[in-house]
């Protein structure tokens, strides 16, 4: 008896097509019609689709589509700098520059690439970003879409000429809710948090659950 098995090859699952701005953006697909766009501006994926054709993500009506501005929706990369947290601007630099497809990159575990389809994209500080941060880095990231549809980054932060540095590192994901009312955040609510709309004054969490009856922005407060 034969046997016959689905060979998904990754390269052919990919697509660099322009954007509104006219900057490449690359499409992941998987074989059952999800599929995820991501923009070499700021390597920020702007669109996440399941198998129906449902959008994940959300895209503020308001967003500014234009570089050097950031775009509000999808998942903006925060680095070097979260927030305002420091001397750079807004949530840094690495979501207003353009980054690079790499086409070499160091490996990642087999599980990270097998049957998925996936893009590596490549940032590194120009002579400008040196002024503002002088730290030599290149800055890989990993999107991947799975042939179940769960999409994945894989960012790796390398360290150029050894002398140390530390940064702050985000994935802003603007998630799409039909109803914000229906929505709970279960796990986090013992954690003590910032609010950002009461000048960051700090306090403890005290329902069962965080849920949103009205605007919410906090900085949950961990320790690793
Ligand atoms: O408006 P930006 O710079 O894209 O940032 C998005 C949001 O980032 C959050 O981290 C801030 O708490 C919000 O105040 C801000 O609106």
């Amino acid at each position: 008896m034969g046997h016959s098995a689905a060979v998904w090859d990754h390269r052919t699952a990919i697509e660099v097509t322009k954007d509104w701005n006219g900057i490449d953006q690359v499409v992941l697909r998987n074989p059952q019609g999800a599929s995820a766009r991501v923009s070499l501006h700021g390597g920020q994926v702007t669109s996440w689709r399941n198998e129906q054709g449902e959008e994940l993500l959300f895209t503020s009506s308001k967003a500014i589509f234009k570089p050097p501005k950031a775009m509000r929706g999808g998942i903006p990369i925060c680095f070097p700098q979260f927030g305002n947290c420091g001397s750079l601007e807004q949530h840094g630099f690495a979501r207003n520059k353009l980054w690079t497809i790499d086409n070499n990159p160091p490996p990642l575990p087999p599980n990270d690439s097998h049957g998925k389809s996936f893009v590596d994209l490549l940032l590194k500080p120009s002579e400008e970003d040196l002024k503002g941060w002088p730290h030599s880095f290149e800055f890989r990231l990993r999107i991947s879409l799975a042939a179940d549809g769960v999409l994945t980054l894989i960012s790796r932060i390398r360290n150029i000429n050894g002398r140390p540095f530390s940064f702050s590192f985000a994935y802003h994901t603007y998630l799409s809710v039909s109803d914000i009312s229906e929505v709970r955040i279960e796990g986090l609510e013992t954690l003590d948090y910032l609010d950002n709309l009461c000048q960051r004054e700090r306090f403890t969490e005290q329902g069962d659950a965080i849920t949103f009856e009205s605007e919410v922005s906090i900085l949950l407060i961990t320790t690793v």
